[in-house]
């Protein structure tokens, strides 16, 4: 049976970008569809974030009581991995969504549950659990929030193996004795750190010399350190040839012709969009594709202006608040659009998701933790800036060696000389993912370094580190 509705927005994905960009369009008064395939809640509340925060925090609270003298004496043990995994559960909602249901609900937006395809411009098909194809028209626009999937590179026996990505990583219901784990990015070092502390033994598999490869060179060296220290066997500069499971185990032939076993083995190398079967070709675009847009969220290459794109289908950041700031703008752009009001494009105004481009941040949830914001040194020089790259031992401000004896971390800011703002801001060590939003506020307005020293930090906080920084920078001679 085939049934005809119309919408005025039809959001395809009901994950955290497609649940924000549904409240902005319901806030404007549009009626809103969303379609969804799997949980509302998407990748992030059952098999990404959330999940994996909570595997990572217990090891983290063990290691932060460990490194106190008074406290260290209280810690009898490892951790009780049952227990973990249980709080993980909760935390996955149990893989079921009635709550998130309930909020949709809540804001006035219709669920249709199913896979939705596009169908020519502003037409949706839907095919739903129970066999219906349901046909969706939208008034106003259609925005494509469907995430991304895990990638497995071709290597002969891998697929066959059955290797675990970030799904099985996140939800697993037992702790493998061992664990290979192949790729040097945030799912790798995140996933390693949270096993090896629940008791598996976990060997890190980098093809390259360094981890994390986005970020500043140190903040990959001081998270080697830590999943070392922590015992994560982590090597590098080696690449898998072929896999094959039997009798159980994973073994896994490296390209110098040594072999590693192990009883299971996770494969982190990235992330594809999840548009091959998305009927991207009825309106022109290409299958599979990641969709590229403009700042409004816009689909580029397309006419009329009806199609948007927001969170990791855009490729932009592939993080969950930059997602769900987008759903954010790009819901009030489809308002604006729908309510014949002009779009406010400048910089940084409400219809552009301008901090893609500036200011993202991001927390890895390691021991130690990595914060960063805005542009590495690296990626700032590429980008053409005259900068001052300054740096500090973050275990030397008072703070800090109040956290954790022996506090080891870094941090840097990477300072435009010409405009005498911040242009990115990185902090390594226990703790830091919570001096992040300041490092964020200070980039996005553009705070002068001169009115920067009237932010004066709390005595005695890590957050002193904003001092030490501004210090160093004005001892550097660059400024008074
Ligand atoms: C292990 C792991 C840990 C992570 N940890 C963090 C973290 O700590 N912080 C952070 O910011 N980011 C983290 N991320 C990234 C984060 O998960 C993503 O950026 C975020 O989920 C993107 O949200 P989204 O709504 O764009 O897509 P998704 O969350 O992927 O949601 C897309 C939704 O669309 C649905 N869908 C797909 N195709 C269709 C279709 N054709 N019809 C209907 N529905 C469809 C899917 O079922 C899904 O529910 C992590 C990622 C991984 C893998
Ligand atoms: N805390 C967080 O914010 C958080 C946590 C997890 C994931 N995420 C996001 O999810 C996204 C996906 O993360 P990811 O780690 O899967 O991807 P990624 O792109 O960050 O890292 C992939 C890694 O795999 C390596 N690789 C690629 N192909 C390979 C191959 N054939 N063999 C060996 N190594 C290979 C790459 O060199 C890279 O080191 C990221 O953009 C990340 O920002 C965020």
């Amino acid at each position: 049976m085939t049934t005809e509705t119309e919408y005025d927005v039809i959001v395809l994905g009901a994950g955290p970008t497609g649940e924000n960009l549904a409240d902005r369009t319901r806030a404007a008064g549009l009626s809103t569809v969303v379609v969804e395939s799997e949980l509302v809640g998407g990748e992030c509340s059952y098999w990404a974030c959330m999940p994996s925060k909570a595997l990572l925090r217990p090891g983290a609270a063990l290691a932060a009581a460990r490194a106190l003298a008074g406290s260290r004496e209280a810690v009898t043990g490892g951790l009780d991995a049952r227990a973990v995994l249980a709080r993980r559960d909760s935390f996955a909602s149990h893989w079921k969504d009635d709550g998130q249901v309930g909020w949709l609900d809540g804001i006035g937006a219709v669920l249709v549950r199913g896979q939705g395809r596009l169908a020519g411009p502003r037409r949706v098909e839907v095919s739903t659990p129970d066999g219906e194809l349901l046909v969706l028209t939208a008034r106003h626009a259609v925005a494509v929030c469907t995430g991304t999937r895990a990638v497995l590179p071709e290597v002969p026996g891998l697929a066959e193996a059955e290797p675990w990505t970030s799904r099985e990583a996140t939800s697993a219901r037992t702790v493998p004795a061992s664990l290979l784990v192949v790729g040097g990015g945030v799912v790798a070092v995140e996933m390693a750190a949270a096993w090896q502390s629940l008791g598996s033994r976990v060997t890190l598999l980098v093809r390259g010399q360094g981890l994390l490869p986005r970020t500043e060179p140190f903040a990959g060296e001081l998270v080697a350190d830590g999943l070392r220290a922590a015992g994560v066997d982590v090597r590098f500069g080696v690449e898998v040839a072929r896999v094959d499971r039997s009798g159980g185990e994973v073994r896994v032939e490296l390209t110098d012709g040594s072999t590693l076993n192990a009883e299971e083995l996770l494969y982190a190398t990235g992330r594809a969009p999840r548009t091959d079967d998305l009927g991207l070709s009825s309106v022109g675009l290409t299958d599979g594709d990641w969709l590229a847009v403009d700042d409004t969220c816009a689909v580029r290459g397309v006419e009329g202006g009806w199609l948007f794109a927001a969170g990791d289908v855009n490729h932009r950041a592939l993080l969950t608040h930059q997602g769900k700031y987008q759903g954010r703008i790009a819901g009030a752009a489809i308002a604006a659009l729908a309510q014949g009001r002009p779009l406010d494009t400048a910089d940084w105004g409400a219809h552009v998701a301008t901090a893609d481009r500036a200011a993202v941040p991001q927390v890895v949830f390691t021991e130690p933790e990595v914060a960063a914001v805005g542009l590495s040194a690296e990626q700032a020089e590429r980008a053409g800036h005259r900068t001052e790259v300054v740096d500090y031992d973050l275990g030397s401000v008072a703070g800090a060696s109040l956290q954790a004896d022996g506090y080891t971390g870094r941090a840097r800011m990477v300072v435009d000389q010409d405009r005498r703002v911040l242009l990115g801001v990185t902090f390594v060590g226990p703790g830091a993912g919570e001096l992040l939003q300041a490092a964020t506020v200070a980039i996005t307005g553009e705070v002068p370094i001169e009115r920067l020293w009237h932010a004066v930090p709390a005595y005695p906080t890590v957050s002193e580190i904003w001092l030490r920084l501004l210090e160093t920078y004005r001892d550097s001679g660059r400024s008074e």
